[in-house]
């Protein structure tokens, strides 16, 4: 048994179908008496449906949030929250919502309810992510992390099936790089197993019946177990890489993910065979890249990096960049190696 450290982080979930009828009496557990509902511009008609749950307790909207929390957005939304006299916030929707949330709480202390509708798991770490000038600046912090979830599979009904896919790939990442984290343990390892085998199992079934709730459900609970792994252990080469081509390229987050997982896994498979195992067996594969790639292809979610909007003339500026900073990684980071796992991730080529 190699020697670790756990230390659980708090958080209350509420999971099934119809959990958010319980918005207000799980707000009210928080003891906030004036909640700020947040929510993206598209997802407005949930927030108003938050809100008229919320009665009395609710202070008012702000649908300004988008993807990697703008810090504009961030200040307007901290400036809502003060002229409300908000004492909470609900943040309903993926996770540039949830990001939002924990922008205010960063600055405030207020304590978030997040009601998740895509597989981010961002409700489940204390990492917050800000975007300043075109670069993303990311940290942990307890403040951050969410008191509360509420994960109601229903609200998930309609998340595009493409979303749906690369969002729940999304979540399979963060659980794979936990399971080669340099502060590992055995709690967040059984956790990241079973969170990659029932997204491995119920992502299909989703793309092909979107409106399936039992596997809906399955995709969320998959959902929830691996964002708890990402916030309580430490990201490696994968999300450094996808953070530096969000970040510096513009690239959509999800889809991002979806794409470099195989290469990143490919790259660190000889350094860390158990986890590829693990891995392989969640996924019912052989190969833990080559079943990540599989699952991608198999379900219409893009592969190549070009088809997303990098340029080949980007790729070496993507290396300089991924390369910039030192961390823990099974594997050392090699310049010939990463530049290639760049070039095939940019073609889209199927690991060997
Ligand atoms: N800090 C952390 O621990 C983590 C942070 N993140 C961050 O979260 C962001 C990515 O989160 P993600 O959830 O993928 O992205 P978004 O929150 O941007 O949502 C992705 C897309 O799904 C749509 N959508 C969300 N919910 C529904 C729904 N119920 N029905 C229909 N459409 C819906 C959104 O539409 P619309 O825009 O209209 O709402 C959007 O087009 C990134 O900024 C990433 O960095 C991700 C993981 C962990
Ligand atoms: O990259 C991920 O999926 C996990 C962490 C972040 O996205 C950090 C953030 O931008 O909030």
């Amino acid at each position: 048994m190699k020697p670790f450290t756990y230390t659980a982080q708090p958080a209350r979930v509420v999971f099934g179908p119809g959990s958010l009828a319980r918005l207000d009496e799980e707000i009210e557990r928080l003891g906030v008496r004036r909640a700020l509902v947040l929510c993206t511009p598209g997802q407005r008609a949930l927030a108003e449906q938050a809100a008229a749950l919320l009665g009395a307790r609710a202070a008012g909207i702000f649908d300004g949030a988008a993807m990697h929390v703008p810090v504009e957005v961030a200040r307007q939304a901290r400036e809502r929250a003060r002229e409300l006299g908000a004492d909470g916030a609900v943040a309903i929707g993926g996770g540039s919502t949830t990001g939002l949330g924990k922008a205010i709480a960063l600055e405030s202390g207020l304590p978030i309810l997040a009601v998740p509708t895509t597989y981010a798991g961002s409700e489940m770490t204390p990492i917050y992510g800000i975007t300043e000038g075109g670069l993303k600046k990311t940290g942990r912090d307890a403040r951050v992390l969410p008191r509360t979830v509420l994960y109601d599979p229903q609200l998930t009904l309609g998340l595009p099936a493409d979303i749906s896919v690369t969002s729940g790939i999304n979540a399979i990442a963060h659980a794979a790089e936990g399971l080669y984290a340099s502060d590992g343990n055995p709690v967040m390892d059984l956790m990241a197993e079973e969170g990659i085998a029932a997204l491995a199992r119920s992502l299909p079934t989703v793309r092909a019946r979107p409106g399936d709730l039992e596997a809906r459900a399955q995709a969320l609970y998959g959902a929830w177990l691996c964002g708890t792994v990402l916030g309580h252990v430490g990201m490696a080469l994968h999300h450094k890489l996808c953070h530096t081509l969000g970040g510096s390229f513009d690239l959509p987050h999800a889809q991002t993910h979806t794409i470099v997982l195989p290469h990143a896994l490919a790259y660190n498979a000889p350094a860390a065979p158990e986890a590829m195992a693990r891995i392989a067996r969640a996924l019912a594969g052989t190969s833990a890249a080559q079943a990540v790639f599989d699952l991608a292809a198999n379900n219409g979610a893009p592969v190549a990096l070009r088809d997303i909007g990098l340029r080949a003339e980007d790729l070496d500026r993507a290396c300089d960049i991924a390369l910039q900073n030192q961390y823990p990684n099974p594997r050392p980071l090699e310049r010939g190696a990463l530049r290639q796992l760049l070039q095939d991730a940019w073609e889209g080529r199927r690991p060997a």
